[in-house]
């Protein structure tokens, strides 16, 4: 079919040298040829020099099917008029029998507004000023030559009525005038497009014409180098904390010992989540190499023992427990090893806030919202005396960054915080309050085997990456967010994060 229009438009110039197509509109209906199809055959040509074109606008009126109607039948005013004036006198439900309920309406107000029509008690009849009346809606259509593209005079007076009634809207055709083009010849020799194999074994090569470069096309689209939702939304966060003086932990390792991940936070060894169903061990190396052995020996005798106020667990803390590596299960194992630096490091403990955001690991049963890895948000501050109020202030400070305002706060428990407090926020998104984290205030019995001094407390709290993402990007399924199931274009697509400061610091 574009062959057939492409032969037929090189024919049609091939009359003379001059010879033209002056709009291909008109032309296409007179060659029997579908006009899309033409332009899309001339805009091919044109590509390669065979046809010169001009672009062309012309404007034209297009009818509504009311105006088809009127065209074929007349105006409702007419249709109205000629029915009283046939009877004599018609009540409106037999005026509406006659020439339809639509009609009627529509012909009754511009009768009336004629004077054309009158009403005489419950019944409609004609003025009688006028014998005969002119129908120039219809007359007006026909004036314009509705469809009839070649519009060149257009009356303003006429085609306002039409326009108000909505019985036409003025429309652009675009069209091209074609003349010969540089390289014109009456056949179109086919050009290859990619040198193949076969042309080079055969020699084809050498008399093949080939299609010329076409340097204004549009490249293709180079997919590569986009940012997984969770990275977007992790790149948000890391600038959020780092405004709030938030400095990034090494969290570069997933395998850490039981020792780091459960005992510096005092959590004892029997503790449930600590069996194989919650957390996932390592079978090689099973153990670890080593752990700061006089830091090992303070948090053996805080669990054993106690110290600092605390009376301890009382149990026999067993070191192969303490050496077996796991997959970390929350990212306080490196906060632990953090403030044991912070505590330990060259000059003394200075305070500090840290944060990370990094990938976790728990042995759960899989459903719509828990797969066995995810990441977590952590952060943390130590500083002297600081108290619980400090604790919510940050909170607040940081959920506020990321667009939640209303927040409350529920008594918790962690082996390693007291006080404890679940983090629950309204959502805007949701318009319903979900618990969004975790926090508290490390416990003495944590800190102080670390060697931090006495006054110095740490507050901290932890959170999901994903949830947050899950609510941004609206996704409902963490399969959709996470694994194997992810849709790429999603990922390709997903808008950049922007959480709106709402802080009112
Ligand atoms: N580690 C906690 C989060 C938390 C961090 C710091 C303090 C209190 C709680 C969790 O896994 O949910």
């Amino acid at each position: 079919m574009t062959e057939a229009c492409e032969n037929a438009v090189l024919q049609y110039l091939s009359t003379s040298s001059d010879a033209t197509i002056e709009d291909t509109f008109p032309w296409s209906a007179s060659q029997n040829l579908d006009h899309l199809r033409v332009i899309g055959a001339v805009k091919s040509l044109h590509t390669e020099g065979y046809v010169a074109t001009d672009e062309l606008a012309t404007s034209y009126f297009e009818p509504s099917k009311e105006a088809l109607q009127i065209l074929k039948d007349g105006s409702q005013e007419i249709l109205v008029f000629k029915a009283l004036t046939e009877s004599g006198k018609l009540s409106l439900p037999e005026l509406q029998a006659k020439v339809g309920k639509d009609v009627a309406k529509i012909g009754m107000g511009n009768c009336m507004r004629s004077k054309w029509i009158q009403k005489d008690g419950g019944d409609l009849v004609p003025t009688k000023q006028f014998e005969e009346v002119n129908d120039e809606v219809q007359d007006a259509l026909k004036a314009l030559e509705l469809g009839n593209y070649a519009q060149d005079s257009i009356d303003e007076k006429l085609t306002q009525v039409l326009k108000r009634r909505k019985l036409i809207t003025l429309k652009t055709l675009k069209s091209l005038k074609v003349a010969r083009g540089a390289s014109y010849a009456p056949e179109r020799v086919k050009k290859a497009a990619d040198l193949t194999k076969e042309m080079l074994d055969s020699g084809a090569w050498k008399t093949t014409p080939f299609k010329p470069y076409n340097f204004s096309t549009l490249g293709e689209k180079v997919g590569g180098g986009y940012l997984h939702p969770l990275l977007k939304v992790r790149a948000e966060f890391r600038k959020i904390l780092m405004e709030m003086g938030f400095e990034e932990m090494p969290t570069n390792k997933w395998v850490e010992s039981s020792f780091w991940n459960f005992d510096s936070l005092f959590q004892p060894q029997s503790h449930p989540a600590r069996d194989a169903h919650d957390t996932f061990f390592i079978k090689e190396p099973a153990q670890t190499i080593s752990v700061p052995e006089e830091y090992y020996e303070r948090v053996k005798t805080m669990h054993e023992s106690g110290g600092s106020g605390s009376i301890g667990y009382r149990y026999d803390f067993k070191r192969e427990e303490a050496m077996k590596n796991l997959l970390r299960t929350h990212t306080t194992a490196v906060s632990s090893q953090m403030l044991y630096k912070l505590a330990n490091q060259e000059g003394g403990f200075q305070p500090a806030r840290y944060y990370s955001i990094d990938r976790v690991f728990r042995n759960e049963t899989m459903d719509a919202t828990h797969l066995c890895e995810f990441h977590q948000v952590e952060g943390l501050v130590a500083d002297y005396d600081l108290s619980l109020g400090d604790l919510i202030g940050t909170i607040e400070t940081f959920f506020n960054k990321i667009g939640i305002t209303e927040l409350r706060f529920k008594p918790a428990f962690n082996p390693y915080t007291e006080p404890s407090m679940e983090i629950f926020g309204y959502h805007p998104d949701l318009k319903k309050w979900t618990e969004i984290g975790n926090s508290g205030m490390f416990r003495p019995e944590m800190l102080a085997p670390m060697g931090l001094p006495e006054n110095v407390r740490v507050i901290a709290w932890g959170l999901s990456l994903e949830r947050p993402t899950m609510i941004k990007y609206r996704i409902k399924n963490i399969r959709d967010l996470f694994g194997h199931k992810v849709e790429m274009a999603r990922t390709r697509t997903a808008p950049i994060c922007r959480f709106d400061a709402v802080a009112k610091d």
